[in-house]
């Protein structure tokens, strides 16, 4: 059984900030829950669209709720079209995840969260619109092309790749975005998700709590450290260079990304799933040095530095094997962590208290103001 990191120091380490009834992280056992559920039995056994349905209303959907659940999202799918004008003339070599943070924004001036009440509804509308905000942009600023955002595709995930790729999806690369999109869906106080919940305590309206988080989640020391692991991966050819490479690198000390964890101490029980597809993955398109260089990085983290790849590591040679472009892989992390995010929005609201911490101050004594002619 997994023993509890000691959490302390910088950082609000280890302080509890709020409660939360949504998911447990790091506890002895399971290592991650959603509402009960072991994160590796869902993984496994359960759609995306009935995650999303635990965490945004409260249990596991029956067949018939599913049912309904997965046609409300299915009509709510296409973009209004002055969304797509303002995303064509977003340049392609933007950030994809600014262009997350832009499209949720002016969803908001469009679509605007009118009352409390409706936050379901705007939740259930970005689930459904942001996989065709990344591709509409990325097709058109990539490809010149204007894509039909509807597709006939059963689930989220399928619908993601038939936008990107422009058919449909093998059987394959849609179970494994199924259970990606489910590992990213929660994870309790992560830097985005307290940000939404800070910004939903000052009573904001969900667009902006989901585009505050979007901020947060950018960066390489969370969502987007599965980019930063792709292009370190790929610098190396063999499982030899790449064992090299992270020695030089752990001697610089640079901080090898896709490894280490806030709370986690010795494993992050998402990694194994993933890795399990990559693995089927990387079989199936006969790779022979991704899925051994990524191996050979793992291996010689554990051997020197008791680092464990995050669920951010073998993401990236999953989304890689499936023809994903590396700048869309924090994007991905946005469609499914939404969930999370306005799961804790709702929670924030239902028990609101303003989120304002105090400061240790550490700067000058108080002293008097000198005019500026005497300065
Ligand atoms: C989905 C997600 O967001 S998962 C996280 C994704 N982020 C990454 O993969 C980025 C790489 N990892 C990291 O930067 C860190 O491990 C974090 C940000 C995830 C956690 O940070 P912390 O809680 O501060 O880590 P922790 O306290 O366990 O660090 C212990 C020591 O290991 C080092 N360490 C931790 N992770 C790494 C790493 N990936 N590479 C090299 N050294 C590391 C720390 O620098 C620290 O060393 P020190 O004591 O000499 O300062
Ligand atoms: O919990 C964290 O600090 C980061 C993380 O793994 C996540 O948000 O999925």
């Amino acid at each position: 059984m997994a023993e509890a990191k000691v959490l302390s120091g910088a950082g609000l380490r280890g302080q509890v900030a709020g409660q939360t009834a949504l998911s447990t992280v790091g506890q002895a056992g399971a290592g991650l829950t959603y509402r009960g559920y072991d994160v590796r039995e869902l993984a496994a056994d359960a759609q995306f669209e009935e995650v999303a349905y635990l965490l945004l209303y409260g249990e596991l959907p029956t067949q018939a709720e599913l049912a309904d659940y997965s046609a409300k999202l299915a009509k709510l799918r296409d973009l209004p079209q002055a969304l797509k004008e303002v995303l064509e003339r977003i340049p392609a070599d933007a950030h994809p995840m600014d262009v997350m943070r832009t499209g949720c924004s002016f969803l908001g001036n469009i679509e605007p969260e009118k009352d409390f009440s409706a936050q379901r509804d705007v939740t259930d509308r970005l689930l459904a619109a942001f996989p065709a905000i990344m591709c509409y942009w990325y097709r058109f600023s990539h490809d010149g092309k204007r894509i039909d955002c509807v597709t006939d595709e059963p689930t989220l995930g399928g619908h993601f790749l038939h936008l990107l790729h422009g058919k449909t999806p093998s059987e394959l690369h849609v179970k494994v975005m199924n259970v990606s999109l489910i590992l990213y869906a929660e994870h309790e106080f992560n830097a985005s998700t307290f940000t939404a919940r800070v910004c939903a305590s000052t009573l904001s309206d969900l667009y902006s709590c989901v585009t505050a988080a979007i901020g947060s989640l950018r960066g390489p020391l969370h969502g987007g450290a599965n980019e930063a692991a792709m292009e370190m991966i790929e610098r190396f050819s063999s499982a030899q260079e790449a064992v090299e490479g992270t020695l030089g690198m752990l001697a610089r000390k640079d901080k090898i990304m896709g490894f280490g964890h806030a709370i986690y101490k010795d494993s992050d029980p998402r990694n194994e799933v993933i890795k399990g597809w990559s693995k089927k993955l990387a079989d199936e398109v006969g790779d022979k040095v991704l899925f051994p260089v990524s191996e050979a990085i793992d291996k010689t983290m554990w051997e020197q530095k008791k680092l464990f790849p995050n669920a951010d590591f073998y993401h990236a040679s999953a989304y890689h094997f499936m023809g994903i472009p590396t700048k869309l892989f924090t994007p991905i992390f946005v469609c499914s962590r939404l969930t999370g995010w306005a799961a804790h929005v709702f929670e924030q609201r239902a028990n609101n208290r303003i989120i304002r911490p105090s400061a240790e101050y550490t700067g000058v004594e108080q002293r008097k103001f000198v005019a500026i002619e005497r300065r």
